[in-house]
């Protein structure tokens, strides 16, 4: 599978919760900003992690609007997905890292097949995000080649 993983970032926490994904378990796949992405890299890859960022009222950023308005009229049936965001609980239920719920919305509207549920993560808990997400890759990955 060609994977390819997509963050944004404000803080950096995204950033940091994707390269740890990227460096510590999955090498071999692409990384890049939701600024950078470009409709050919979707076509090359059947594996797509994201880890957005969640600003205002539980909304996306401009970089990650980009992207939305781009997969809301593909068909991405091709597409295996992975979402884990980082938020902050802070902003109350409705609020807490929803670019998370957004991406899985749409990309379940548009055919795309997760691997397991969506995780969201608290700034304070990531140690804990990076356990839980080495579990859910590397039982994927288990899963697929048996
Ligand atoms: C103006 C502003 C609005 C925010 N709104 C939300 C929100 O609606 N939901 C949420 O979970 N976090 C919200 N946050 C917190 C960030 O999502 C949180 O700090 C997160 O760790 C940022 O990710 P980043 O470090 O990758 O930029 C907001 C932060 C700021 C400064």
């Amino acid at each position: 599978m060609n994977k390819l993983i997509i963050y944004d970032t404000i803080y950096g926490h995204n950033f940091e919760l994707s390269k740890f994904i990227h460096d510590q378990l999955l090498p071999e796949a692409s990384l890049i900003s939701f600024k950078k992405f470009s409709p050919t890299m979707l076509s090359n890859h059947d594996f797509l992690i994201l880890c957005p960022c969640t600003y205002g009222e539980g909304e996306l950023t401009a970089n990650e609007q980009v992207v939305y308005d781009y997969l809301s009229n593909r068909s991405l049936s091709y597409l295996t997905y992975y979402l884990a965001g980082i938020g902050d609980r802070n902003f109350g239920q409705e609020r807490f890292a929803n670019a998370v719920n957004i991406f899985d919305k749409l990309l379940r509207q548009r055919q795309a097949v997760p691997i397991a549920p969506s995780l969201k993560a608290d700034y304070e808990d990531i140690a804990k995000a990076h356990q839980q997400i080495t579990r859910i890759l590397k039982e994927a990955s288990r899963k697929k080649r048996s």
